[in-house]
């Protein structure tokens, strides 16, 4: 229960967003429900605009001297949901599996509790598209219409599922890692299952190279650093009895400093040579999206951790870093600000087709939201 907000409201706002899942920049039905809930406002000092498939919403404070940011992402991922819930993805291979439905619906709870109690200072709620991939965060903080609300210091959160609910965690400094997608096509020439003496097989030559990718973490890394390389997806082939001509693999690099990230992606490209010579085929890489570190403002991290700490509606747990990913950094690389965990309690991880967050964390996160912010732009 919450103590300022329609638990019922928000459950049903979570519920209606959960069952429509989009792709970055796809967010067309999520925009639109958005809004919809937006329009009901009816406060004299909330405008909105648009960008792309994002929504920028502003309160206008009654003495305004700053703007206050708060940030949800919007988009789902590229997979199907097998939670079983009455409320499950009606869109066949998109899921909200990273609870980017309850952050936009923790979002909804903030601006109608602002909209009936306008604060001093300027709020303005960013709901950014793409943060799953290729990233809205860079291309909104360079548009025109973020720029005319830009906020003086900047607000996320992430659900934690190994949290419970009742929790938020967070440190100052480096929170979450740099990033960068992984993208690639090995090219042979195919032929007959039975005459693998006259062609190349790029089966062999990817599962070779995914192997050896395993030896740059543990051998060309420092023990001391951390990075992370993981293959997600491979594909090859067309028939059982046909030898692959073509191998695509797909996956993501880890790391907590720009160097290693260097490093990494030059041990690739030397595995890769390698892999052409010994398998005779043309290989061709592509690091798509690249993610800065979510990096928090060490003084705003120190006093919202102090802050949090004193508060009855959370518990307040110190993080450790953690190697995911989130496009939220480009904004702190401009902005100071935070992204904290907020303990949801599910069996099943973050990027699971079973994530099943409890709805009762939304009601943590608002009410906590509801006291920081109040401080942070006066009531
Ligand atoms: C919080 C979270 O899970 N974020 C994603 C961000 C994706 C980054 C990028 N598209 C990549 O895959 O490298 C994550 O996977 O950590």
């Amino acid at each position: 229960m919450s103590k300022y907000i329609s638990y019922e409201r928000l459950t049903s706002y979570r519920q209606a967003l959960h069952q429509i899942p989009e792709l970055g920049f796809e967010e067309v039905k999520t925009q639109a429900y958005l809004l919809e809930v937006i329009k009901k406002q009816q406060s004299d000092f909330l405008t909105y605009t648009t960008w792309k498939t994002g929504i920028l919403v502003r309160i206008e404070g009654y003495d305004p001297v700053k703007t206050v940011g708060y940030r949800a992402d919007i988009d789902g991922l590229p997979m199907n949901e097998d939670t079983g819930l009455s409320f499950s993805s009606t869109h066949q291979g998109a899921m909200h599996a990273c609870g980017h439905d309850l952050h936009m619906t923790i979002a909804l709870g903030l601006i109608e509790h602002f909209s009936r109690n306008r604060p001093k200072d300027t709020l303005v709620f960013i709901f950014q598209p793409a943060e799953e991939g290729p990233g809205g965060a860079k291309p909104m903080l360079e548009a025109a219409e973020f720029k005319a609300v830009k906020p003086d210091e900047i607000y996320a959160l992430h659900i934690a599922p190994e949290l419970p609910v009742g929790t938020i965690s967070t440190k100052p400094g480096i929170l979450f890692a740099n990033t960068s997608e992984l993208f690639i096509d090995l090219h042979g020439k195919g032929g007959h299952a039975a005459f693998p003496h006259t062609a190349e097989d790029m089966v062999l030559a990817a599962s070779h190279f995914v192997t050896q990718l395993q030896s740059i973490v543990a051998r060309n890394v420092s023990p001391l650093d951390s990075g992370v390389v993981t293959i997600g997806k491979m594909e090859a082939g067309t028939k059982q009895n046909i030898i692959a001509e073509h191998a695509r693999i797909e996956g993501t690099i880890r790391t907590l400093s720009l160097t290693s990230m260097q490093e990494i992606k030059g041990r690739i490209e030397g595995l890769l040579r390698g892999v052409e010579e010994g398998f005779r085929c043309q290989a061709s890489i592509d690091y798509g999206s690249n993610y800065c570190q979510v990096y928090n403002d060490p003084v705003l991290t120190e006093s919202f951790m102090e802050y949090a700490r004193g508060s009855e509606s959370v518990t307040f747990v110190e993080a450790d870093k953690a190697m995911t990913g989130e496009d939220f950094g480009y904004f702190l690389e401009e902005i100071p600000g935070l992204m904290f965990w907020l303990g949801v309690d599910s069996e099943y991880g973050l990027h699971h087709n079973k994530l099943n967050p409890k709805e009762g964390a939304l009601s943590t996160a608002v009410d906590f939201m509801i006291e920081y912010l109040s401080e942070r732009v006066g009531s």
